[in-house]
C-alpha cells in the first residue's frame, strides 16, 4: 500500500514569559522537559503525529512570552492553523493577560475564525488539598478562574487532560483552517466533546489541566 503524504499543519503557542510554553512543546516533541530555562526569541519543533489514522506533520512554533522580543512575535503568526495560549496556574496576572493582551493580538493578527485553545500550565505546583480561608484569595489560578476566562475568550473548557491530548485537540482543531481561512465553514466536522462556536465564527476551547 503507498504510503500517505502528510498533512502539514502549524500550531502557534503565545503566552507570558516563562508561563510554560517550551516545556509545554517540548515535552510532547522531544518527551522531555528543558532542563534550564532560557527564554525563547523563537523556536521550531516538528511532531510527525497520526490523527485518526492519517499522518500528520504538525509544525510547533514557539515565541518569546517576554516583552523586549514583542516585535519579533507577530512573524511567526504567518499561516497558521491554530493557536494555543498558555498561562502558568501559580501566576494569576499570566491568565489576566490573557484577556487583555493575547486574545486581542492572536484575533487582530489571525483573525475571528482561527481555533484557539488556552492551556493552564504548571499544574503540578498546585497542591492536591490546599485549606483554603475562604477570606484569601487564592495564589492558585483555580478552574473557575480558567474557565471564566474561557468563556469570555469565547472558549469551551476541558479539563485534567494529559499534554499529548492537548496536541491531539489542536491537531483535530487545525484541520478547520486551510491556508489561513476556515477549510469549510462554521465548525460542523468538529469532534463532538470539543464542538464549539466562537460568537458565531471561530472556536475555541480551554484547558485547565
Ligand atoms: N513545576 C513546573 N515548572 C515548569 C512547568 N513548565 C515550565 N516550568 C518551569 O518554568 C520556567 C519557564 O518555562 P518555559 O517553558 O521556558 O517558559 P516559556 O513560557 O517558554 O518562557 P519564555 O521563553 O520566556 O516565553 C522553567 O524554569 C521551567 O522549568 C511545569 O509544568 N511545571
Amino acid at each position: 500500500m503507498a504510503s500517505q503524504s502528510p498533512i502539514k499543519r502549524k500550531l502557534v503557542i503565545v503566552g507570558d514569559g516563562a508561563c510554560g510554553k517550551t516545556s509545554l512543546l517540548c515535552s510532547f516533541a522531544l518527551g522531555e522537559f528543558p532542563k534550564e530555562y532560557q527564554p525563547t526569541v523563537f523556536d521550531n519543533y516538528v511532531a510527525e503525529i497520526r490523527l485518526d489514522e492519517k499522518p500528520v506533520h504538525l509544525a510547533l512554533w514557539d515565541t518569546a512570552g517576554q516583552e523586549e522580543y514583542e516585535r519579533l512575535r507577530p512573524m511567526s503568526y504567518s499561516k497558521s492553523h491554530v493557536i494555543l495560549i498558555a498561562f502558568a496556574i501559580d501566576t494569576p496576572d499570566s491568565l489576566e493577560n490573557v484577556t487583555t493582551k493575547w486574545i486581542e493580538e492572536v484575533r487582530s493578527i489571525c483573525g475571528p475564525t482561527i481555533p484557539v485553545i488556552l492551556v493552564g500550565c504548571k499544574v503540578d505546583l498546585r497542591p492536591e488539598n490546599e485549606p483554603q480561608d475562604p477570606g484569601v484569595p487564592s495564589k492558585w489560578v483555580t478552574r473557575e478562574q480558567g474557565e471564566r476566562v474561557a468563556q469570555e475568550i469565547g472558549a469551551r473548557a476541558v479539563q485534567r487532560i494529559g499534554v499529548d491530548e492537548v496536541f491531539e485537540v489542536a491537531t483535530r482543531v487545525s484541520m478547520l483552517m486551510r491556508d489561513g481561512v476556515p477549510a469549510h465553514g462554521p465548525v460542523h466536522d468538529a469532534s463532538k466533546h470539543h464542538r464549539r462556536r466562537r460568537r458565531g465564527k471561530g472556536w475555541g476551547c480551554c484547558v485547565v489541566c
